[in-house]
């Protein structure tokens, strides 16, 4: 291992020059800069994390250089504005981790952005194994940076995906659908077919790669059920008179190492242009989203209070234990194992005993589960730092085994009041306030734990 990691060094000094040659580089022959990724694409799994772990140790910032340029910065500003400013560009290039110009290089050959992306995408990939790494998660975001420079909105192109487009891009957004998956040709034809649109962005770097993916269903008022979105044949032509609402049921970015770079909230964005352009007459527009990890919240949350009625009436509960025909057992151990077999499904009495306490544990899980502040569920996080509000909880909404076993059926409208992203956006970001509807807040306060807003 000492002479791999020996080796690494060797080669990525030779890119990017000695320590000692600061910021003037010799001009770096290419050949060296293919040979460092042809060599990294050829490595392991176990080698890509060894390379990743010494480039990201070795060639981080220099700490001593940037104490000293810190160190300098009082007396500069005691001398004149000049010497200031030169100081805090020296404090400024300190800053600057020696593996960024190696990004830089890479950067300029043919496929090396793509690379790079790659290259993010192994160091994520590590990073959710090892414990805290504090050199890795700065290489990391270091990364992230320059790559978020590349996939800006002005450079990221917008395509509209119909049964028209080539079958190469029509295979891969089939493969590429993470929310809904297709099952067959004609699960295909109707996502792109009459009454929905299908809009990528692709990128100069990556040609015919959707990069992200948005499917959106037009309709005349706003879905609570995914069924009729992806399962109804269409038969008809759109008639623009019946369309007033786009409902976004999928989004998907294909490219892991573009996680943090927001591609999602630009496509939502632009495509809400794109259709007002289309339809002048929309007004309304939500997503009708999945919740995923609802269902594993609440059975581990079941699992903290076995004999309380912390989750349900004791009404409720004694129900459950009436419906199943188990007196003899505690009715939330029940309960757990009904939702882990989603045979409460099974019986009508079972469903509209728990529709009460599911739909208001759910809304509790997305309106008060928080990590480090922001909402625990992905998806929610995801709409809320776009803007949107937690508008509306569906129940039944995804009758599908999938749907059922992610979040006990239940789907949740994410709702783009247009003249308000901006401020949703920065009040969630910034005191995260989740803005949402009373129906929401009145489940969420049923369910207990929560103060009137
Ligand atoms: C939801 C998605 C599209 C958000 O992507 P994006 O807008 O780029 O946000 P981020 O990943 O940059 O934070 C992304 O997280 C994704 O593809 N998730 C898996 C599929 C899904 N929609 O849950």
């Amino acid at each position: 291992p000492s002479l791999f990691t020996a080796t690494i060094s060797q080669m990525v000094t030779e890119i990017i020059g000695p320590k000692e040659a600061g910021l003037k580089k010799p001009t770096i022959p290419e050949g060296k800069t293919r040979h460092l990724c042809d060599v990294y694409g050829s490595l392991s799994t176990e080698d890509k994390a060894t390379f990743l772990r010494v480039v990201s140790r070795q060639f981080g910032t220099d700490h001593d250089e940037v104490l000293k340029a810190a160190e300098g910065l009082p007396q500069a500003k005691e001398k004149s504005e000049a010497a200031l400013l030169k100081a805090e560009e020296r404090l400024q290039a300190a800053l600057v981790p020696r593996y960024h110009d190696l990004f830089v290089q890479i950067g300029r050959l043919e496929g090396g952005v793509k690379h790079l992306v790659d290259m993010r995408a192994d160091t994520l990939d590590l990073l959710s194994t090892v414990k805290d790494n504090a050199e890795l998660r700065s290489f990391s975001s270091c990364l992230r940076e320059m790559l978020s420079h590349w996939f800006s909105a002005g450079l990221l192109h917008l395509q509209r995906i119909t049964w028209e487009s080539s079958c190469d891009i029509l295979q891969k957004i089939s493969e590429y659908e993470a929310v809904h998956p297709m099952k067959n040709w004609s699960d295909l034809k109707r996502r792109v077919g009459p009454y929905r649109r299908c809009f990528i962005f692709t990128h100069s770097t990556m040609p015919r790669e959707p990069m992200v993916v948005l499917h959106t269903a037009l309709t005349n008022q706003i879905s609570d059920n995914i069924q009729t979105i992806v399962s109804t044949p269409i038969l008809d032509d759109e008639d623009v008179e019946d369309i007033n609402t786009a409902i976004f049921y999928s989004i998907t970015s294909t490219q892991k190492g573009l996680q943090g770079v927001e591609l999602g909230n630009y496509l939502i964005k632009r495509v809400v242009r794109e259709l007002q352009a289309e339809f002048p007459k929309m007004t309304q527009f939500s997503s009708l989203s999945p919740i995923p990890g609802f269902r594993d919240w609440l059975v581990g949350e079941i699992n903290k209070v076995l004999s309380s009625t912390a989750l349900l009436t004791s009404a409720e509960l004694k129900k459950v234990a009436e419906i199943a025909g188990k007196e003899d057992v505690l009715p939330l151990v029940t309960l757990k194992k009904l939702l882990q077999t989603n045979q409460w499904m099974g019986a009508e009495s079972m469903v509209e005993t728990l529709k009460d306490p599911l739909m208001r544990l759910c809304a509790r899980y997305l309106y008060l589960e928080k990590r480090r502040g922001y909402a625990v569920n992905p998806v929610a996080n995801f709409h809320l730092r776009n803007g949107a509000v937690l508008w509306r909880l569906n129940w039944q909404a995804d009758t599908n085994p999938r749907g059922i076993s992610q979040s006990c059926g239940i789907m949740v409208n994410y709702r783009y009041f247009l003249g308000d992203t901006m401020r949703n956006s920065q009040r969630y970001m910034e005191e995260q306030h989740i803005e949402a509807s009373q129906q929401v807040i009145d489940l969420a306060q049923a369910a207990g734990g929560v103060d009137s807003p």
